[in-house]
């Protein structure tokens, strides 16, 4: 790949599987130039049937119909960019179990190159994993980047709030991500996925729109609580999570109505931020959240009472949280390429600082 800044096209299928995310920037792998344009390909309803049904598979037969659903979304999508220099193809996680069987990302990068007849960098998570680390999260060597990019003087945390919860606590005045004490990420806990799978059994939606159903409910604190006791909230990060990894919680919030289950379930991903915060080095001067969590007002409000700390948008500083993964794969798809790394101790527990990825050419 030629010197300097390049254009480049990232995308994410995330663990809501609402849709593929795509988004183009300018960056040398280090700083960001320039924001480009971006899209977005919801599922369709049979699409995302048919993803949910491969939820928890391990690579082997049967995905033949998860895969082309995801290829044709990629391929669609990210035909509607100019050319790039480089795709940054994260794919879809299917299951994530970092100290057991790995981590599965559906999509095949090599395919995807030969049908947009561009180079792909893709599988960023597996050989982090490989080598120890929690192969999750990835974004936060994008998130310093974003720091530096709106000009942070103190510490700041983004918070995401997908259907996974995660953190990353920067350190803006380090010179690099992979500088020990750069950067503390880790996910908090479920964010999204318990709620929209209620939402979808009970009402047949695929979310609580703007948090109205939680906001005529109740909080039951005795299921609360009962989900706070659960050892990964004092376990040391980094550390990581599957989509599904609580399963406990649906039975916590059964015997719930639908308004006072959805507002429960809205309070343990709220609270399991408040206590993933507590481990950060020290308290970030603001909270930047991003992920589609932001947009559900009974979230934000029950964070803003939480946390004692300015709690804004990513957008109140200039990015786009509904763009901001989509960015992260495209940013670390430039760092593939040039052979810099993409996690470090601080973002994944891998015992040194690691260029995972993998690059595929037409
Ligand atoms: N207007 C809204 N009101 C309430 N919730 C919303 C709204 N918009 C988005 N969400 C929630 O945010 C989810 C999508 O968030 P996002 O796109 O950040 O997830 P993701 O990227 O798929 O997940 P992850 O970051 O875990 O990979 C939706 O599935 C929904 O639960
Ligand atoms: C294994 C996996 O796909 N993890 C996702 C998921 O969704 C949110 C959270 O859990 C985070 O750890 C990660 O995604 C973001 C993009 C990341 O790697 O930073």
């Amino acid at each position: 790949m030629k010197d300097g800044p390049v254009r480049v096209v990232g995308a994410m299928s995330g663990t809501s599987l609402d849709g593929v995310d795509a988004a183009e920037i300018m960056t040398d792998g280090v700083r960001i130039l320039e924001f480009g344009k971006t899209a977005y390909r919801p599922y369709t309803d049979a699409e995302r049937a048919v993803l949910r049904e491969a939820l928890g598979c391990w690579p082997g037969p049967g995905l033949e119909e998860a895969a082309d659903v995801l290829h044709e979304a990629h391929a669609e999508v990210l035909s509607r960019f100019g050319r790039a220099e480089l795709v940054g193809f994260h794919g879809q996680t299917l299951a994530h179990d970092p100290r057991g069987r790995g981590t599965h990302q559906l999509g095949d990068g090599a395919w995807l190159a030969e049908r947009l007849d561009l180079p792909v960098a893709w599988d960023f998570r597996s050989a982090d994993v490989a080598l120890g680390g929690e192969g999750a999260p990835l974004a936060p060597f994008f998130h310093f980047a974003c720091a530096k990019w709106f000009g942070a003087t103190g510490p700041v945390a983004f918070l995401n709030l997908g259907g996974v919860g995660n953190v990353t606590w920067v350190d803006p005045s380090a010179k690099a991500p992979e500088q020990p004490g750069a950067l503390l990420a880790f996910d908090t806990g479920p964010a999204n996925a318990p709620l929209n799978d209620l939402l979808w059994e009970r009402r047949g939606l695929s979310c609580d729109e703007g948090g109205a159903l939680a906001a005529a409910g109740g909080v039951d604190s005795a299921a609360l609580e009962t989900f706070l006791d659960d050892e990964y909230f004092k376990r040391i990060p980094p550390k990581s999570l599957d989509r599904n990894d609580f399963p406990g919680m649906r039975g916590l919030v059964q015997g719930l109505s639908d308004a006072d289950a959805a507002v429960t379930l809205t309070a343990m991903a709220v609270s399991s931020v408040v206590r993933g915060m507590t481990h950060c080095p020290s308290a970030p001067e603001r909270v930047l959240v991003t992920g589609g969590g932001r947009k559900n007002p009974v979230m934000m409000r029950m964070l803003e009472g939480e946390l004692d700390c300015p709690v804004i948008t990513v957008e109140d500083a200039g990015l786009d949280g509904d763009m901001l993964e989509a960015q992260a794969f495209a940013f670390l798809a430039v760092r593939v390429a040039r052979g810099l790394p993409t996690s470090a101790p601080g973002t994944t527990g891998v015992s040194i600082p690691m260029g995972g990825g993998q690059l595929s050419r037409p």
